[in-house]
């Protein structure tokens, strides 16, 4: 839940392993340098079930790390869990106050890929998704939320150079998460810009 006056963002794409975890990172980055990330909830998660629990595709973490744009992955070496013995917060995010709190004393959480879920469409001010599949998903998802909140848009609605569509690079290359990585640097800036 984004604390009180927080402005809140959820990017969204298929699997969240490729395309929406750039777009949380890139925004994170860029509201980090500007001193407002402590104004801004920032999440990402996937219309699909396709991959979830795993973390950001290896190839977008090398365009990261090519581009010194820090990315919250789950570590390598040990596979390290928690569970719930009630299914109360199926696919919730962590408690921002237990957040709040790892932050304090400098515990970098990871991000695992999780679907959409009916309190983000609640929750969340704005849910950004990457192409016109996203797009219809989300809004078939949000028919089933009673008075939900979000604006439910196309990331690339923001781009300057009105490259609506940040295509999936799944089966694609380095230069093809590129191009996302691209798109989405100019996407989070004019979004940032607006919401400032
Ligand atoms: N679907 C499609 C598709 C179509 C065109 C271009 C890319 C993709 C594509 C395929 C993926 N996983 C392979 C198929 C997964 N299985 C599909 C049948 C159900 C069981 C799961 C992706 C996984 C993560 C992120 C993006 C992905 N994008």
């Amino acid at each position: 839940m984004a604390a009180a006056g927080q402005k809140s963002v959820l990017f969204v794409c298929l699997g969240n392993i490729c395309r929406s975890p750039i777009a949380e990172a890139v925004f994170r980055k860029m509201a980090t340098e500007a001193g407002v990330v402590d104004n801004w909830r920032i999440d990402s998660a996937a219309t699909s079930t396709y991959e979830i629990g795993n973390s950001p595709d290896d190839r977008g973490q090398a365009c990261m790390k090519r581009h010194s744009v820090p990315m919250r992955h789950v570590a390598r070496q040990w596979v390290i869990d928690s569970g719930a013995t009630s299914d109360w917060n199926v696919g919730s995010l962590p408690d921002t106050r237990g957040l709040a709190c790892l932050k304090k004393h400098g515990i970098e959480t990871s991000h695992r890929a999780r679907q959409v879920t009916k309190e983000d469409f609640k929750s969340f001010e704005y849910i950004l998704c990457m192409d016109e599949s996203n797009l219809s998903e989300l809004n078939r998802k949000a028919k089933s939320v009673k008075d939900y909140k979000a604006k439910i848009e196309l990331l690339g609605s923001y781009d300057p150079q009105n490259q609506r569509i940040i295509k999936d690079p799944y089966y694609g290359s380095d230069e093809d998460f590129e191009k996302v990585y691209e798109q989405c640097v100019r996407c989070c800036k004019v979004f940032l810009e607006r919401n400032s």
